[in-house]
């Protein structure tokens, strides 16, 4: 059985990789994510960029193990074609035993996690859950020095660790949510637009969250994010899908400065709209 090596380099490796969504109520099997490949090289961050339903979220799921996890089977993710690997597991036909074993290295953060968190619960809950059901036995006070830093460092008082989702706004759900993602403290971390509708002020909060986690644990990254602080602040190389196709990869600046693709071109302008221009005048 594969076990998962937390020090593998590259930490991802795609090739040829093909993922589909199985057919349902008639329909035919879809094919989100075409001949893909790239490598994630450990402590490495890499962005996935690219328009809504370009295949972002189906790679990032996947990747983070997360492929199965949707209620219904219409939702689960199917390699089809080529392979890949995750911290030296190779992600066709896991079992359910070396998925639980990755996922124990690799933290998700969905879309719009914050929205998902357990209502029942109140934040302190949140964040100890994962590290609840991992083992009764751990170190409690080394375990609320780390939460009080990481609050801290989101500027989330820690008052709000007694109150419940419902209580707090939007922009501190998510913040819990990241918080919530790193409390296993994984090697590898897969995040799905972070700072998704958290309002510019809270923005660079998330970003010097994830900064200063990998500085801690030289963590890989994947990000799915358009956030201009965030792929300034993180990110070293960008991955550009269309239609499930890599379109553009390679250095961030470099990628945006000599697109020859056409959607490349148009993204990079957007982007520069929003001040990407702070990043290619460094
Ligand atoms: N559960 C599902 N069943 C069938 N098709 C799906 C399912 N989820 C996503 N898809 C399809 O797969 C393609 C890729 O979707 P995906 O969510 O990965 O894109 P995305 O780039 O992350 O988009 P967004 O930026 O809007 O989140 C889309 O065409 C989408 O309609």
């Amino acid at each position: 059985m594969a076990h998962p090596v937390p020090e593998a380099d590259p930490c991802v490796s795609l090739s040829d990789l093909s993922l589909a969504y199985p057919a349902h109520a008639g329909g035919r099997t879809f094919q989100a994510v075409e001949g893909l490949s790239f490598e994630v090289g450990r402590g490495e961050v890499v962005a996935l960029l690219g328009e809504s339903g370009s295949g972002k979220s189906t790679v990032a799921r996947f990747l983070a193990g997360r492929g199965n996890d949707a209620g219904e089977k219409s939702a689960r993710i199917k390699l089809v074609g080529g392979s890949a690997s995750v911290l030296d597991v190779p992600m066709k036909r896991l079992s359910r035993r070396t998925r639980a074993r990755l996922t124990a290295y690799t933290g998700f953060l969905s879309q719009e996690a914050g929205a998902t968190l357990t209502p029942e619960l109140n934040v302190g809950e949140i964040l100890m859950e994962p590290i609840m059901e991992r083992s009764k036995r751990f170190d409690r006070d080394a375990v609320g020095e780390r939460i009080a830093e990481m609050m801290d460092l989101v500027a989330l008082p820690l008052a709000k660790l007694q109150e419940y989702p419902y209580e707090l706004s939007k922009g501190q759900r998510q913040r819990v949510a990241v918080i919530r993602s790193l409390m296993l403290d994984p090697v590898f971390l897969v995040a799905d637009e972070p700072t998704l509708g958290v309002d510019a002020n809270n923005r660079p909060k998330i970003v010097k969250l994830l900064q200063w986690y990998r500085e801690r644990t030289n963590a890989s990254m994947l990000l799915i994010s358009h956030d201009i602080g965030m792929l300034e602040a993180l990110v070293q190389e960008v991955i550009v899908l269309q239609e499930g196709q890599l379109v553009g990869r390679g250095d961030i600046n470099e990628v945006f400065r000599h697109a020859d693709h056409g959607y490349v071109q148009l993204l990079a302008q957007a982007l520069r709209a929003n001040a990407y221009d702070e990043i290619v005048d460094e």
